[in-house]
């Protein structure tokens, strides 16, 4: 942990929604007038598109299971290593993976590149003067024998919606934004899971908030389910860590005034409505994120 140069992790299952609370947590930054420097965790696979295909191959062919959830097809030892270089000296290397044309297109402009969709773009130094770095992906809470990614993050944030409902948001967003057909969708969630449930839902025990969507519709079987639950046909349940309440405050009868409908169904736990989600992230993360950012300022100018 680093308060000179924080690092803020949100982490979820592909689908989970991190993309979509990474926009909050950018509405946040803007807001408070912070500067962040964002990572994709993405950009931390292994092998672009067209080799990660034949090491699939050649695993399949050998009766193993290979993916993007597990620790081989990525470079975690990096994402560790620029971890711990940026909270120690607020630097380190970022690039992209780009998922798609129009990903393609964008950073090629930007960076004078002829990059493909499938590719990553090279390495680039990160911006100087943040005042944190920002991950979204896929292991930003890893623990493993050799890696230890969670040591080095200040504010550790889960995305989890229930199985089912992550399923069918994948399902939708995959093929309406990446053109997978839903057959080779499903196939992707059945090879991954060994490594889903080695690498993905522990790390929710090492979070320090959990948000987790349920929905209030039937969702029995999310592989003909043709729409994404709403948010009006959902809630959010809100986990906080124990000892993350006590070093912040988090002052739950506040937080249950201020929200709408919201319940506590534990004495960590805060539920609310699932058209809230931006707002409860907002008041609950706000103030510990600018708490962060002030004593890394303070720090850097002692
Ligand atoms: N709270 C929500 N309410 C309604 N729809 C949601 C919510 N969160 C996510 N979704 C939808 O679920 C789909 C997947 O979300 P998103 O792209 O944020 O996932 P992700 O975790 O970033 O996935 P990946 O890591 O593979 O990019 C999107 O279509 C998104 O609009
Ligand atoms: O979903 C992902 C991780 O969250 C991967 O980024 C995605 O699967 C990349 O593979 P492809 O570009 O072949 O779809």
């Amino acid at each position: 942990m680093s308060s000179k140069h924080p690092i803020i992790a949100v982490t979820g299952s592909s689908g989970a929604g991190t993309s979509t609370v990474k926009r909050a947590f950018e509405h946040i930054f803007i807001r408070e007038g912070i500067t962040p420097v964002v990572v994709e965790g993405d950009s931390y696979h292994r092998y672009n598109r067209v080799e990660m295909r034949q090491m699939m191959a050649q695993a399949s062919s050998e009766g193993k299971n290979f993916s993007h959830f597990g620790v081989e097809a990525n470079i975690l030892d990096k994402l560790e290593i620029l971890f711990k270089e940026y909270g120690e000296t607020g630097t380190g290397q970022k690039r992209y993976y780009l998922h798609n044309g129009e990903e393609a297109e964008h950073h090629n402009e930007r960076l004078g590149t002829d990059c493909k969709s499938g590719e990553f773009t090279p390495w680039e130094p990160l911006d100087a003067n943040s005042d944190i770095l920002f991950y979204e992906g896929l292991h930003g809470g890893l623990v493993t024998k050799e890696i230890d990614v969670a040591q080095y993050v200040d504010l550790l944030v889960g995305v989890v919606p229930i199985v089912n409902l992550e399923w069918i948001q994948k399902i939708s967003r995959d093929n309406a934004e990446r053109g997978y057909s839903p057959e080779a969708i499903v196939d992707t969630i059945l090879r991954r899971m060994p490594d889903y449930v080695n690498y993905i839902t522990p790390q929710f025990s090492r979070t320090h908030i959990n948000f987790q969507r349920v929905s209030t519709v039937d969702t029995s079987n999310p592989f003909i389910a043709r729409d994404i639950p709403t948010a009006d046909e959902s809630f959010v349940i809100i986990h906080i860590n124990r000892c993350f309440r006590d070093r912040f405050h988090i002052d739950f009868p506040y937080l249950l005034s201020m929200i709408s409908g919201s319940f506590m169904s534990r004495h960590t736990t805060l539920v609310v409505p699932g058209g809230k989600m931006g707002f409860a992230m907002e008041i609950i993360l706000s103030p510990l994120i600018e708490q962060m950012v002030e004593e890394a300022r303070n720090l850097k100018s002692a």
